[in-house]
C-alpha cells in the first residue's frame, strides 16, 4: 500500500496505542505461566508472532472480542514445536523466544522475514551455547535462521551489552524456570538500557525475582511465573505515542491541541519525547495522574538529543529536527543501525528526498533544520514501521503532496496509524495498488 499525504493540521484526541514491549514480554511472560489473562494488549503484526511462539511451545491463546488476550501457559517446560517459529519481522520475538526454545527438550527452528535475517542475533547464541544449550546460526554468520538445541542448565555468562539489550531481558525470562538462573556479566556499557528496566518490572509483576548486579543483572533459577492479582494490563506505547505528539508540535494551528490520553508514566525511556519535543519549544502539558499529554505547536528549534537509551525515537526525532530551525544533533546512535532497517542512513537518505541536508556519522545523525520547508515527494517506507511513521509527519507539513511507499508496515507497531493521522484530520489517500 502507498499513502499519499496532503499537507494538513491536526487537531483532537488519541488513545496511546498499547506498548509493544510490555505486551510481549507479557505474551511470554504467561506462557512461562500456568495461565493468565493479559489486558490491552497490543495486537499488532510483531505481538501475534510471539502469541504464535507460544502457541508452539504448547501454549494457548485466545483473543476475546474486547481485546483480552487469555492465555494457557506452558508452564515453564516449552514443547518442541511442531513447526518452525516464524518471528517475521520483531526482533523482539526473535531473541525472547530464542531463549524460550532453549528450555525445551529437543531443537526449535526460527525464522523471521528478510530484515529480520539480517540482524544480529550471534552474542545471544554464544550465551546459550555457554550455558548449555546448542544454538546456531544456520549460515554460521550469527543471522537467522536459527537453530536451537535445549535443555537449558543455567550459571554465569558474559554478553555484550552495545548490540541489543533484548539479549538480557531474553535471558532473564528464561532464566527463571531454569535449574541454575543466570547470572549476565555485560562485557560492555548497556545500550537501551530502560527497556531491561521494563523486563524486570514486568517479571516483578508475574511474580519473578530478578535484579541488577554490579557486573549486568542476575534471576534466580527454580522460579513459577504466576501474574500478581491474577491479571496483567499493558499501558500504553510512549514510541508509538511520540508521532501524534509530534504531528501536533508541528502541524497544529493556532489555538489547537492534541491531546494523548492513556500516557501514564512506566519504565519506557521513550516517554522521553516528551522532554525532547518542549525543549524544542513545543508547548507540551503531560499530567502523569491523569494519563494526558496536551501538545500545541510552536516554532520548533534544534537540539541535542543523546539517544542511548531511546533507539527507537530516531525517525520521530529526525523529523522534528527536519521541521526545525538551526541543528539537530542526535547522537551515541550507533545501535539504531541494527534495527529493522539502518535508521540512520534511512532517515537521512528520506529525508534528503523532501530537501533536507542531513549529516550522518557511524555513531550520529545531524539534521539541518529547515524551518519547515520540506518539499512534498515520493519516500519508500523501507519495510520499517517507524521510518514510514516518521515520514508521514513530514508529509504534514512538506509542501504538496508526500507519497510513502509501502506504508503497510505501520501494522507491524502501530495498527491504526493512518486511522489515528485521519481522526486529527489529516487528508490522505491509500492506494493498495491493484
Ligand atoms: O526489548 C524491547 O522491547 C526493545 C528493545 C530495543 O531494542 P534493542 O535492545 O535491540 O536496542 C528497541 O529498539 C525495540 O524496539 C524494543
Ligand atoms: C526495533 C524495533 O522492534 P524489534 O527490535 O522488536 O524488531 C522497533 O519496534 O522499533
Amino acid at each position: 500500500m502507498n499513502v499519499t499525504i496532503t499537507p494538513s493540521n491536526v487537531e483532537g484526541t488519541v488513545r496511546a496505542p498499547p506498548s509493544k514491549s510490555y505486551t510481549h514480554r507479557a505474551i511470554l511472560a504467561a506462557g512461562y505461566a500456568d495461565e493468565a489473562t493479559v489486558r490491552d494488549a497490543l495486537w499488532s503484526a510483531d505481538t501475534r508472532a510471539t502469541a504464535r511462539a507460544v502457541t508452539l511451545f504448547g501454549g494457548d491463546v485466545t483473543r476475546t472480542d474486547d481485546g483480552v488476550l487469555e492465555i494457557d501457559g506452558f508452564d515453564g517446560r516449552p514443547d518442541v514445536p511442531a513447526d518452525v517459529i516464524d518471528c517475521a519481522n520483531s526482533g523482539t520475538t526473535m531473541r525472547l523466544v530464542t531463549a524460550a526454545a532453549a528450555l525445551a527438550d529437543g531443537t526449535t527452528v526460527l525464522t523471521g522475514d528478510e530484515s529480520l535475517r539480517s540482524r544480529p542475533q550471534g552474542p545471544l547464541l554464544e550465551a546459550l551455547a555457554d550455558l548449555g544449550a546448542e544454538a546456531d546460526s544456520t549460515r554460521g554468520n550469527g543471522q537467522a535462521p536459527l537453530v536451537v538445541t535445549g535443555p537449558l542448565s543455567g550459571g554465569d555468562v558474559s554478553i555484550p551489552g552495545d548490540v541489543s539489550s533484548q539479549y538480557i531481558t531474553a535471558l532473564l525470562l528464561a532464566g527463571a524456570v531454569t535449574e541454575d538462573g543466570i547470572a549476565i556479566d555485560l562485557e560492555t556499557e548497556l545500550k537501551s538500557a530502560p527497556y531491561v528496566d521494563i523486563t524486570l518490572e514486568v517479571l516483578a509483576d508475574f511474580g519473578v525475582d530478578a535484579r541488577h548486579t554490579d557486573a549486568g543483572f542476575e534471576v534466580d533459577g527454580g522460579q513459577s511465573y504466576a501474574p500478581v492479582g491474577g491479571e496483567y494490563a499493558v499501558p500504553g506505547d510512549f514510541s508509538s505515542i511520540s508521532y501524534p505528539l509530534a504531528a501536533g508540535a508541528i502541524a497544529g494551528d493556532e489555538g489547537a491541541t492534541v491531546r494523548i490520553e492513556g500516557a501514564h508514566p512506566s519504565a519506557q525511556g521513550d516517554s522521553a519525547i516528551v522532554e525532547i519535543v518542549e525543549r524544542m519549544g513545543a508547548d507540551v502539558d503531560w499530567d502523569r495522574d491523569a494519563g494526558t499529554i496536551d501538545v500545541s505547536t510552536a516554532p520548533l528549534s534544534g537540539i541535542d538529543v543523546d539517544v542511548e537509551d531511546t533507539p527507537d525515537l530516531l525517525p520521530t526525532i529526525a523529523t522534528l529536527g527536519a521541521v526545525a530551525d538551526g541543528d539537530t544533533h542526535i547522537t551515541n546512535a550507533e545501535h539504531v543501525r541494527y534495527k529493522e532497517t539502518d535508521r540512520v542512513s534511512a532517515m537521512a537518505a528520506e529525508l534528503g528526498k523532501l530537501g533536507v541536508e542531513t549529516t550522518e556519522e557511524p555513531d550520529s545523525l545531524t539534521i539541518h533544520g529547515t524551518e519547515s520547508t520540506l518539499e512534498g515527494a515520493t519516500v519508500r517506507g523501507r519495510a520499517d514501521h517507524r521510518i514510514i511513521m516518521a515520514l508521514a509527519l513530514a508529509g504534514l507539513v512538506a509542501d504538496g503532496e508526500t507519497t510513502i511507499e509501502g506504508a503497510d508496515h505501520v501494522a507491524v507497531s502501530y495498527p491504526g496509524f493512518f486511522s489515528t493521522l485521519e481522526e486529527l484530520g489529516v487528508s490522505l489517500e491509500r492506494d493498495d495498488g491493484h
